[in-house]
Order: structure tokens, then C-alpha cells, then sequence
């Protein structure tokens, strides 16, 4: 089985590239899923980050405010540390279990889609990376337009990653995703062929 993990900073285009990916048969696990799963109702993560940060995080159907934990965590660095301290050990432990799970399925190509996957090292799971980039102001624009955040908010959510120089260097493959979809999906393409998967 061959590991791609993809990686790049928030509102890249990591999702775009891996719904192409899975449309081209590729198993793909998601780093967002797995991370809102670990604090559902009921979950020991929910329960920890309630500790952690008090009722006010937590709805009133018993499910996370995800909006209101966002604006504490990005705004503040001890905060952020804290949770992913909390949600940190509980995604690598469900990660190497749906790895485990993909070993069994004699899967060809495996995607371990990871926002955060140099700085939790994820790397050491894959046999390359692939990192989604676009420049500054163009990330920063489509930020702001998804998660309906002011510009500093927004700032400060892609303050709190590794730099997209960092990332580019630690990658083996680079995908610009600054154009048209069809653009980036080329790239893409090209790695599939290249890499016998298409
Ligand atoms: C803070 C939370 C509640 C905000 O929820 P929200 O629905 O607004 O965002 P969502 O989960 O869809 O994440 C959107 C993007 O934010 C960025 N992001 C999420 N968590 C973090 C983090 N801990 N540090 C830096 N960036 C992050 C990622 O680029 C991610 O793709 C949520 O992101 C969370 O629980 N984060 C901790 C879990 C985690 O580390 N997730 C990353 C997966 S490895
Ligand atoms: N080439 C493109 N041109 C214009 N808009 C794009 C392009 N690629 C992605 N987008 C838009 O940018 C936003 C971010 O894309 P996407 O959700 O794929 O990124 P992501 O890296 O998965 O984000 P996150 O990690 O924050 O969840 C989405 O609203 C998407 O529709």
C-alpha cells in the first residue's frame, strides 16, 4: 500500500485535491473528520475539552461549539496548545487505527489528508507528501469568504500554522493551487500517471 499524505494550510484546497483523489479510487482518511468524531457527544474528548474550557464551549444539545472554541483557541496560543494536547493523541490513535483498518482492505493508494501533518509528524506514515499552496492574499480571500471571518481573524488562524514556505520545503510534491480547479487537478493528474495510479 502506498501512502500519500496530503497536506497545506487552512482554506488551500487540500479537500478539493483529495475529493479528486477518491473520485480517482483512492482510499482517503481525513485528519477534520477524525477530529470532529473524537469530540462527539459522549466521546472522552468532549468530556476533556469541557474540562478544560467550561461549559460555555458546549451547546445546548450536549454537541461542541465549534464557532466558540475557534475564537478562543485562534486567538490565543496557550489555549490552542491546550486543545491540541487534548484532541492531538486521540486523532493519531484513530489515524493508526484506520491505517491498520486500510492494511486489511489491501488498499493501492491510501491519502492521509492532514491539515496538521508536519507539525504532528505524520510524515513518518507516508511514503510522500503532497502540499496544497497558494499565495498569502489569495488564501487569506478565500478564508475569509468561507468561514465568514473578518481579516484579522482570519489572519490569525494561518498565523498559528507552520508557514507556507516551511511547508513547500519539507513537501516532495508541491500543487499550486492559485488557478482554476482544472488546473490544480492537472497537476494531479500527473502524479497519478506518473506514479502508475491512473
Ligand atoms: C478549533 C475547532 C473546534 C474549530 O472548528 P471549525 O469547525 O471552525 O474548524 P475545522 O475543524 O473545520 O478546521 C478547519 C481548519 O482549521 C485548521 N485547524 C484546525 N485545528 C487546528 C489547530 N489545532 N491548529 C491549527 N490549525 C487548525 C485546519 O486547517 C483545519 O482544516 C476545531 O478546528 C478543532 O477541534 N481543532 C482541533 C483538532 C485539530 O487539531 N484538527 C486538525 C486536524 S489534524
Ligand atoms: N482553485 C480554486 N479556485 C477558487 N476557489 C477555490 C479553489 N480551490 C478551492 N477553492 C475554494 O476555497 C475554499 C477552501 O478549499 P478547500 O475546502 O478545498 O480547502 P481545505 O484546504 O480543505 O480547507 P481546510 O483545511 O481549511 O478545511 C473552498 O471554499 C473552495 O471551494
Amino acid at each position: 500500500m502506498y501512502i500519500l499524505g496530503l497536506t497545506g494550510g487552512i482554506a488551500s484546497g487540500k479537500s478539493t485535491v483529495s475529493a479528486f483523489l477518491k473520485k480517482k479510487g483512492a482510499f482517503v482518511i481525513d485528519g477534520d473528520i477524525i477530529a470532529r468524531q473524537v469530540v462527539e457527544p459522549g466521546k472522552i474528548g468532549l468530556r476533556k475539552l469541557k474540562e478544560a474550557f467550561g461549559t460555555k464551549i458546549i451547546k445546548k444539545d450536549g454537541t461542541l461549539n465549534r464557532a466558540r472554541l475557534g475564537k478562543i483557541v485562534f486567538a490565543d496560543k496557550k489555549q490552542l496548545k491546550r486543545l491540541n494536547e487534548i484532541t492531538g493523541p486521540l486523532i493519531r490513535q484513530r489515524v493508526e487505527e484506520q491505517i491498520e483498518e486500510a492494511r486489511q482492505l489491501k488498499i493501492r493508494l491510501l491519502v492521509l489528508e492532514i491539515p496538521l501533518l508536519f507539525e504532528g509528524h505524520y510524515e513518518k506514515y507516508c511514503d510522500s507528501v503532497m502540499t496544497v499552496s497558494i499565495p498569502h492574499e489569495v488564501q487569506l480571500e478565500r478564508l475569509m469568504k468561507r468561514n465568514n471571518l473578518k481579516k484579522g481573524e482570519a489572519q490569525k488562524r494561518i498565523k498559528t500554522q507552520m508557514s507556507q514556505d516551511e511547508r513547500n520545503r519539507r513537501a516532495d510534491i508541491v500543487i499550486d493551487n492559485s488557478k482554476q480547479v482544472e488546473e490544480t487537478l492537472t497537476q494531479v493528474i500527473e502524479w497519478l500517471i506518473m506514479n502508475k495510479f491512473a
